[in-house]
This record gives C-alpha cells, sequence and structure tokens, in this order.
C-alpha cells in the first residue's frame, strides 16, 4: 500500500492553487499568510515537476516558505494570521533589519517581501501566456517577465543562472499539460481567474509595504 504523500511530490493542480489564492483577502482585504504561503506550496509543486534544472529556485522558494511557517506556527503565531497583522507586530517590536547586518536577517517582512517580488513575476508570466499563441515560446514568455520584475533584485550570477534555466522549459502544450486543468481553452479560461485573484493579493501586500517604507528590505 502506498504511503502518504508529501505535498511537495502531490500532482500540481492550477485549480488547487487558484482556490488556495482564492483564500488569501479576508473580507476587508488583509492577506492570510497561512493562504499564501499554501498558493507558493503549490507552484513549488509545479516547479518541482519540470525538473531538477529549477531545484535551486525551489530551494530557495521553499526555504522562504519554511521560514513563514516557523513564525506561523511559533508562540507568537497569532501575530503572524496576516501580513498586515506580521507588519504591525515586526516593526512595533523592532524585530525588522532595516539595514543590513542586523538582528534579524530573516524577518518574516523581508522574508514575504521576496516571494511578493516573486509574485509580480508570476502575475507578469501567466498574462503572457494567457495572451499567448500556440507557436509562443514559454522561455521567452518567462525570461521576459523575470527580466522586468525579480531580476531588477537580483546578482548578476542568479540573474544568469535564472535564464539559463528558462531555456529548459517545456514548451507551450507540455507547459498547459502539467498544468492539468484540461484543454488550452480550458488553461486560458482558469488563467483568465487567476491574473486578477494574484494581481489583487499583490497589489494590497504593495501598498501595505510601501505605506511602512518596507520595500528595499536588504
Ligand atoms: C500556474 C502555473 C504556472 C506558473 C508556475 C510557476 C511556478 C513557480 C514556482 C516558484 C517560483 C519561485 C519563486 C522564487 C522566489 C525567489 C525569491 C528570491 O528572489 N530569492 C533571491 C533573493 O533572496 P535572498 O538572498 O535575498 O534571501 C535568491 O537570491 C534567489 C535564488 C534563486 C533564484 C531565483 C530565480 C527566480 C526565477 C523565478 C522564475 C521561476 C521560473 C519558473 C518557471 C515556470
Amino acid at each position: 500500500m502506498a504511503g502518504p504523500v508529501a505535498a511537495e511530490d502531490q500532482k500540481f493542480c492550477l485549480k488547487e492553487v487558484l482556490d488556495t489564492f482564492k483564500l488569501c483577502l479576508s473580507e476587508n482585504k488583509e492577506v492570510y499568510l497561512e493562504h499564501y504561503v499554501a498558493g507558493w506550496r503549490g507552484l513549488v509543486r509545479f516547479l518541482n515537476s519540470l525538473g531538477s534544472v529549477f531545484g535551486f529556485i525551489s530551494k530557495d522558494a521553499v526555504k522562504k516558505i519554511q521560514i513563514l511557517v516557523a513564525f506561523l506556527n511559533d508562540e507568537n503565531g497569532s501575530q503572524y494570521v496576516t501580513i498586515q497583522s506580521m507588519v504591525k507586530y515586526e516593526l512595533e517590536n523592532e524585530l525588522v533589519d532595516l539595514t543590513k547586518c542586523g538582528k534579524y536577517p530573516e524577518s518574516g517582512c523581508r522574508t514575504l517581501l521576496r516571494l511578493h517580488r516573486a509574485l509580480r513575476w508570476l502575475e507578469l508570466f501567466l498574462e503572457r501566456l494567457r495572451t499567448s499563441t500556440e507557436d509562443s515560446k514559454t522561455s521567452v514568455m518567462c525570461a521576459e517577465a523575470y527580466n522586468e520584475s525579480l531580476a531588477q533584485h537580483h546578482i548578476w550570477m542568479i540573474r544568469k543562472a535564472a535564464n539559463l534555466s528558462f531555456c529548459m522549459l517545456p514548451g507551450r502544450p507540455a507547459f498547459f499539460e502539467v498544468m492539468n486543468v484540461g484543454p488550452p481553452e480550458q488553461v486560458l479560461a482558469m488563467l483568465g481567474e487567476a491574473i486578477p485573484l494574484i494581481s489583487e493579493v499583490y497589489q494590497i501586500t504593495e501598498a501595505l509595504y510601501a505605506q511602512h517604507n518596507l520595500l528595499d528590505l536588504p
């Protein structure tokens, strides 16, 4: 009999990730950290299914997810229920390094900022996928989205490695297949539903971080 399957090894399904991002927003538009992290977990599952060449990316994402999960499970976990409460708690208690070489190199605010920047890449990439044609190249769409967003925050070596890895992405038909949604029309429809959700979560977090001058945390 097969044993339990680790979350990262389960088969990816875009619908599930979409449902998780739907759960992210509270009635008053706060972002639940638990669901935000669960959304990223689902995306990492997708990345893992694309092959080991993306291992260095998924490793970094998993590390950041684990840091945030540790805060959620910590004795002060109730302060981390939403991104808003996390920011308030960490700032009020001076738990965020505003400059390099401080006491809290892995604060929740700083860690989430890295995923937040990656969410912008995701939004741009998915929008390109949604408006792509049969002969569009996933590698080009991914690189364009990356260079327009996340790359600006990465050192040269990471940019080089990331851009090289994009060349190993499967073509559009195989990529759609891994998304596990159904025929291309359904993939496009689901992307049309997912992008505004992801965009809203991104905008709310961006405004919160801008309001507290946290967008450049080292
Ligand atoms: C819906 C289906 C289609 C889309 C599926 C996308 C799946 C993507 C899953 C995960 C994306 C990875 C998120 C990466 C977070 C990166 C955070 C970051 O910027 N870390 C850097 C800075 O961290 P600190 O040093 O300051 O702690 C770190 O240096 C990064 C290292 C690893 C390289 C990151 C490259 C990111 C490329 C993003 C594109 C992923 C390509 C996936 C292809 C589908």
